[in-house]
């Protein structure tokens, strides 16, 4: 093979580059015409690439051009883009803004008041607990409407769930509203929200922060059982209330007589409960595994 020589100005006393330009493509098996090469002549080392490294070159080239492909297309198919990331990073700090209200508000009168904040948990957060968990119904709507990449089916289940506990079990039974299990769950709740939306608001402006995706993705571990418990022990303590006033009972037909306390309804919704446990908690695993996972490709 053959190439014309170039002489580069950047020569020295100490040495002349040379810079041969091939006048095919190709790989070459030496420098120069003869077997051995001159001991005069050295290649340039940092500029040195063998074929493995040209063919991973090639690689990274090919899925920078295609990922570029991939984005310029999705920016340009979806001309909403702004207006979704906008309502979503209004929703998510909406929600940031409730469930930190209730939080400091919690954790202020516990650190004044100690166990006997415990008892006056719903007056005094429930108002904004009911805002906050009515918008949350647009956590099982995103999914649907394509905004977020949330399983439909956990999304569901967490709302709902949480929607029985806070409107059916606390706020229709006045006699649940000064347990102090109530402290437990909103605090619960509080505690994981106060990180998961400020993560998704992050998400939202194309950002990251390590600490918090990790507290995103790790405070569930501890925290789903002990809300679900929570919430367990909540429906329990309701049960004898739900006899006792026959509240939402079910007359059952005429030839029966009498009617069907509501406990037996919430009897079923314990073992759901800890059905819905079982899928979110899944969930949740492989949302952790996918997000580290993902992570630990893109370093490599
Ligand atoms: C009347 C009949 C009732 C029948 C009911 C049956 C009963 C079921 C009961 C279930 C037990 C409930 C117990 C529970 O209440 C106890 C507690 O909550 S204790 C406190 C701890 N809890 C938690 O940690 C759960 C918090 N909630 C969640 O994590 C979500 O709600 C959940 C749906 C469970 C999981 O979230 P998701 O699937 O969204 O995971 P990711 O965060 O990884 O998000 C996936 C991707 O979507 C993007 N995303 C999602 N939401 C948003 C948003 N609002 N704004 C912007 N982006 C969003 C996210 O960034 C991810 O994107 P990417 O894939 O690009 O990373």
């Amino acid at each position: 093979m053959h190439a014309h020589i170039e002489v580069v100005q950047r020569s020295s006393q100490r040495q002349v580059d040379l810079k041969l330009l091939k006048q095919e493509g190709g790989w070459w098996d030496r420098l120069t015409l003869q077997p051995k090469k001159p001991l005069f002549l050295a290649p340039d080392f940092d500029r040195w690439i063998d074929e493995s490294d040209a063919e991973m070159e090639l690689k990274k080239k090919e899925e920078e051009r295609i990922s570029s492909i991939s984005v310029e297309s999705r920016v340009r198919k979806d001309p909403f883009l702004a207006v979704k990331r906008g309502y979503l990073f209004m929703y998510n700090l909406v929600q940031f803004l409730g469930f930190s209200w209730i939080f400091v508000n919690m954790s202020v009168r516990l650190f004044i008041l100690g166990q006997d904040s415990f008892y006056d948990t719903f007056h005094s957060t429930a108002d904004m607990m009911y805002f906050c968990q009515m918008m949350a119904v647009l956590e099982v709507l995103n999914p649907l409407l394509g905004l977020v990449r949330t399983g439909f089916i956990p999304a569901l289940l967490q709302v709902s769930g949480r929607n029985m506990i806070l409107f059916v079990v606390f706020g229709a039974v006045e006699e649940m509203q000064n347990k102090a299990v109530v402290f437990f769950v909103f605090y619960i709740w509080s505690w994981i929200e106060i990180f998961r939306y400020p993560f998704y608001m992050l998400g939202c402006m194309g950002s990251e922060w390590k600490l918090l995706t990790w507290l995103r993705y790790t405070l569930w571990i501890p925290l789903y059982p002990l809300g679900t418990i929570a919430e367990a022990v909540a429906v329990v303590q309701s049960l004898s209330v739900f006899d006792q006033t026959q509240m939402f009972a079910l007359p059952l037909p005429a030839f029966v007589g009498g009617s069907l306390s509501f406990s037996y309804s919430l009897r079923l919704y314990l073992i759901l409960m800890f059905l819905g446990l079982f899928i979110n908690f899944r969930h949740l695993y492989k949302q952790r595994r996918r997000r580290y996972r993902s992570r630990k490709r893109k370093q490599q």
